[in-house]
């Protein structure tokens, strides 16, 4: 049977994935406390519903960062998608183009800015980690500026690659055919370094990340770009409000799935601070455990613009290429417009916190 939701998506994809790729995918850190938690969260938060309101027609377009898009759900930051498929990132934009949603594509994406965005058809923003080596960080805006990217996303909540504790017992390393193919041979090569009892990702991004990034690092990067900045990994609202009061025009409130500081809570419950800290500032997502319409909907009360969506996104391309995605983008849709209806909410301007419950 065709799947019915997003979950159905996971183990049709497990099945079809090598173990040591699919446990990269899937994994947290540590204990995974917050890996669990970022769904937990959702749970708690229940609806107030509206009723006698004319929902005839639910409208789900709004923009970000002035880009218009279908739907408040995109597609979060994520390295090395060739390991789901042959066509990676480039199916994946694809598809998401096809229904009016974003992509943000990762700085170790497993196929070039270029591409990716040369079949892309809708709008796409990059993510960027910053290397120690800050012309490498700088070559590759240049690039995504000249293929047409939208917005930098600088994920600031990995100086150092979590203790993934599932690829550490694989010895996880990237396959031949998969490379983070922005880069070079020479700033490469450990990724595919298989040592048994350590993950290639997390030795990687030792020798190469620039754990020493700071405030003061952001007005490097503004001096060298005129992209929208948008920090990725803010979970408070000291942080929040000194990112608005340096002018940077979006946050996303993310863990990182769960893969970083294990113990950090979840993403959900981090939201209203830091919306409450910007007021209005910056315009501020979310990701972390979103795998239903409704859960959209309550991030969406919560004060969120948008929300971004992980791994549901490799579940689809593992499971079915392109299509996949597209349809695990479609159900997120279709359940979003469905829970508006429901809940006698049918624009986006009218989600507001007076719709939740929350603890
Ligand atoms: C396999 C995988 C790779 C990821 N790669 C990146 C990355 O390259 N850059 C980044 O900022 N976040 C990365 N993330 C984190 C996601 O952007 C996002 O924060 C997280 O997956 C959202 O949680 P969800 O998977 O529960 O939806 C990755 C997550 C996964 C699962
Ligand atoms: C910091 C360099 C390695 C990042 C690998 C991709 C990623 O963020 C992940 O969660 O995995």
């Amino acid at each position: 049977m065709r799947p019915v939701c997003v979950g159905d998506y996971e183990a049709l994809a497990r099945e079809k994935m090598e173990a040591s790729h699919w446990e990269y995918f899937q994994g947290g850190s540590g204990e995974e406390q917050t890996l669990r938690a970022n769904r937990a969260a959702f749970e708690r938060v229940f609806f107030r519903p509206r009723v006698l309101v004319d929902v005839a027609r639910c409208d789900m377009s709004t923009q970000l960062l002035g880009t218009p898009v279908s739907l408040p759900v995109g597609i979060a930051p994520m390295a090395y998608h060739c390991l789901a498929h042959p066509e990676g990132e480039v199916a994946t934009a694809r598809a998401a183009g096809a229904v009016g949603a974003l992509t943000v594509v990762s700085t170790f994406s497993s196929r070039k800015l270029e591409d990716v965005a040369q079949g892309a058809q809708g709008p796409l923003w990059l993510q960027v980690y910053c290397f120690r080596r800050r012309e490498v960080t700088e070559a590759l805006i240049r690039r995504a500026e000249a293929a047409g990217y939208k917005a930098l996303v600088l994920t600031v909540d990995t100086p150092r690659l979590g203790r993934r504790e599932r690829d550490v017992r694989n010895g996880f390393s990237l396959p031949a055919h998969v490379r983070a193919e922005n880069f070079g041979e020479e700033l490469v090569a450990a990724l595919h370094a298989r040592q048994p009892g350590a993950s290639a990702v997390a030795t990687h991004a030792r020798e190469t990340i620039d754990p020493s990034l700071t405030w003061e690092s952001l007005a490097w990067l503004r001096s060298i770009t005129r992209l929208p900045l948008v920090l990725k990994g803010v979970m408070t609202g000291e942080d929040a409000a000194r990112a608005a009061s340096l002018g940077i025009e979006g946050l996303i409130v993310s863990n990182h799935g769960g893969r970083q500081l294990d113990g950090v809570l979840p993403a959900l419950d981090a939201l209203p601070e830091v919306v409450r800290a910007v007021a209005g500032r910056c315009e501020v997502l979310m990701d972390g455990g979103v795998r239903r319409g409704t859960d959209v909907l309550k991030a969406l009360a919560l004060g969120a613009r948008a929300v971004l969506v992980g791994r549901p996104v490799l579940w689809g391309l593992a499971a079915a290429g392109p299509e996949g995605v597209g349809h695990v983008l479609s159900l997120l849709r279709d359940e979003l417009e469905l829970a508006m209806a429901l809940a006698g909410r049918p624009s986006l301007d009218q989600i507001d916190s007076s719709l939740v419950h929350a603890p």
